[in-house]
């Protein structure tokens, strides 16, 4: 049987990648540090992925186990001499983390065997996979560099597919019926059920990066500050849905211009997307979509980028410098990243705030506008 090696077993791997390797005939091998979700693995052996729609569907996941990476190092290792398919759904901030075992795994893959690897971040991160081969190269002297090139093969990736957070007493995984899996390469690899392969995957990235994740961050953030728990809840707000229209207007107008996308085509897809918010059996919350604003507010990611894109091409950015206003207010306590946001508000302002988070000057036109936003929502 064929095997894939995937790390993070949680919402994404074991409710979209790992599923689509399983249907796809692979024994997949999750490795995570949640040893509840590994010991599961290993007892249960299986699982069922359901769809968040009105009519009961569900998938029955079969021929996966886990290995706990913090305890079982050696395990992974043999487990990447195995693969075909090496896979992360992990969260951008913890590739680094997680390359040096994947070095060491590969170090002695490419000395037993000629047989290729192919190595795909599923992130949501412009680039994802070239981040964590950089990662896993820092960790390699340069004879084995040189190997690695030949016979390990980094592929980045967009994945799509809204996963909330899930009861932690079952290794089931509640899911929206939609799904989307694009893969950058121009090479014939070993097919996977679900995966779509593009040579170039620039447009895609972004569309689905500058749509969906700026779209649910809008509504996140806008949410967090109505005193909304759910994305779904959020969107019985009709001002919200105008102010996230509008938004994703502004990333459109730059996607549109920079992609040479079909204008109607892309309108259409907003639609799709907005209805897609508003699925109630996702009961996703506002805190989840919000997750990390340190990341989100990044200089490549969702707000920020549109924003800084859209400013240099002589675009509107006023709605998406709101959201960022927004996100600068999500001052949820039990997010690390949040906490740490609002202490850089308190004794540096908001200017530095962006600065060193956003990578903006502090006399930027986007700071400039984002200050405006975040005063009137501050009220
Ligand atoms: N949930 C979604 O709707 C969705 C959709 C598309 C893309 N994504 C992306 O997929 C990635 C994963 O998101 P998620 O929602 O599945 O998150 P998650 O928190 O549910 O899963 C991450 C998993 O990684 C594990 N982990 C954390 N640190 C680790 C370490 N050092 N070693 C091994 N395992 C570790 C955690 O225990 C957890 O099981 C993120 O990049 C996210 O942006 C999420
Ligand atoms: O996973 P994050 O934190 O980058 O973003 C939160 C959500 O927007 C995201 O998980 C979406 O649900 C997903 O990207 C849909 O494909």
């Amino acid at each position: 049987m064929k095997k894939a090696i995937h790390f993070g077993a949680g919402n994404i791997g074991r409710g979209f990648i790992g599923a689509l390797f399983s249907e796809s005939g692979y024994h997949v091998t999750f490795v995570d540090v949640a040893n509840q979700v590994i010991n599961k693995l290993n007892e249960e052996k299986g699982y069922q992925v359901k769809l968040a729609q009105s009519q009961e569907e569900t998938i029955a996941i079969t021929n996966v186990s886990g290995i706990n990476n913090r305890t079982h190092e050696n395990d992974v290792i043999e487990a990447i001499q195995q693969a075909t398919y090496l896979t992360t759904a992990i969260g951008p901030n913890i590739l680094p983390l997680i390359a040096p075992l994947i070095a060491r795994g590969l170090a002695k893959r490419i000395t037993a065997t000629e047989d290729k690897l192919y190595v795909i971040a599923c992130e949501n991160q412009i680039g994802a996979t070239d981040i964590l081969k950089q990662h896993i190269l820092d960790n390699l002297d340069e004879e084995t560099k040189t190997q690695l090139e030949e016979k390990i093969c980094f592929f980045n990736s967009a994945v799509d597919r809204i996963v909330p957070i899930q009861n932690q007493d079952s290794l089931d995984v509640l899911v929206e019926p939609y799904y989307e899996w694009v893969v950058e390469t121009t090479e014939d690899i070993p097919p996977v059920t679900g995966m779509t392969i593009v040579k170039d995957l620039a447009p895609f990235i972004e569309r689905k990066l500058f749509t969906v994740n700026t779209g649910h961050a809008v509504i996140a953030y806008l949410g967090y500050l109505a005193g909304k728990t759910t994305i779904d809840e959020t969107l019985g707000d009709e001002e919200i849905v105008r102010e996230v229209r509008a938004t994703l207007k502004e990333t459109g107008a730059y996607l549109i211009k920079q992609y040479k996308l079909d204008e109607a085509e892309h309108l259409a897809y907003i639609d799709k997307n907005i209805e897609r918010f508003k699925n109630a059996y996702l009961n996703d919350g506002v805190t989840r979509v919000g997750r990390a604003p340190i990341r989100k507010l990044g200089p490549e990611d969702r707000l920020i980028r549109p924003a800084t894109q859209a400013q240099k091409a002589g675009l509107p950015y006023t709605h998406l410098a709101n959201a960022v206003a927004a996100a600068l207010l999500f001052d949820y306590p039990e997010d690390e990243e949040a906490v740490e946001i609002q202490e850089m508000i308190r004794e540096h302002g908001l200017a530095e705030t962006l600065q060193k988070f956003s990578g903006l000057a502090e006399d930027s036109d986007v700071t400039k506008e984002v200050i405006r936003h975040y005063k009137v929502l501050q009220g």
